[in-house]
């Protein structure tokens, strides 16, 4: 992220979120020929109000014109270098199995600025293994491994049982941030990042809505 970014106030974590549903669609408009956009129309597709869409854009580098709207290759330039996808994110992942190795599988993670460099893993008939192109190696290598690729994030997908004691290792190794997808709720030392995703989770949320809404006997 540049350092223009660091003058502006911290960004409250549901505006951020919301930024690459804007910067989605603005890609879209871009594809279908649009230079310019407001956020009224931005307002129309999204779902969230004109108001609050100008008040999320006004944290980033940026200003619309009045009756033009904002500039869509620069709204889009903008953002993008906002939300970090613009730079290279070196990444190793933990754990090999059939979540890791889609992961691995992924090249959309790589357009949205995030590089897997190698996957670690325990299983001898995965380690020393390539996996969708990326080396894979024996967990106990990856100290020495990150010092020549010093990579800073560290994707966990190991069983639960595992997950506190390779998130500890990933630390020991000089990893940053933890990207954790086990259901297990780790502990990381001050000053690593940690952010949790789980599909589950939301799938809990849709059948509780669900259920709400149409509620079976
Ligand atoms: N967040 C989500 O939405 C989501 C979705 C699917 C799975 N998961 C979670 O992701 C994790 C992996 O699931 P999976 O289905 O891929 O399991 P899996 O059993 O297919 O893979 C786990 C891999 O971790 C490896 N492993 C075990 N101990 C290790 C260690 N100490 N160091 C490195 N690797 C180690 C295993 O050898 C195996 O290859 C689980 O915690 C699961 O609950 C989360």
């Amino acid at each position: 992220m540049s350092d223009r970014f660091s003058l502006y106030a911290k960004i409250p974590e549901p505006a951020l979120r919301r930024l690459p549903w804007y910067l989605s669609y603005i890609k879209l408009l871009k594809k279908h020929g649009q230079t310019n956009v407001s956020s009224t129309q931005i307002a129309k597709k999204i779902n969230v109000s004109a108001t609050q869409i100008a008040k999320d854009l006004s944290y980033v580098d940026v200003s619309g014109k009045t009756r033009v709207g904002y500039d869509i290759d620069q709204l889009i330039e903008v953002l993008e270098d906002f939300l970090g996808f613009k730079k290279t994110h070196k990444a190793v992942l933990f754990g090999v199995g059939s979540l890791g190795a889609a992961l691995l599988s992924d090249s959309g993670l790589e357009q949205y600025g995030l590089k897997i460099l190698a996957g670690f893993d325990v299983n001898e008939t995965i380690v020393n293994t390539t996996v969708h192109g990326i080396p894979v190696y024996h967990s106990d290598e990856f100290v020495e491994i990150n010092k020549q690729i010093q990579a800073s994030i560290g994707i966990l997908t190991v069983p639960p049982d595992f997950a506190q004691e390779v998130a500890d290792y990933m630390g020991i190794g000089g990893l940053r941030g933890v990207w954790n997808f086990t259901p297990f709720r780790i502990r990381v030392p001050e000053g690593m990042v940690l952010q949790n995703t789980s599909l589950y989770a939301h799938l809990a949320v849709m059948f509780n809505r669900l259920n709400t809404k149409y509620p079976t006997k």
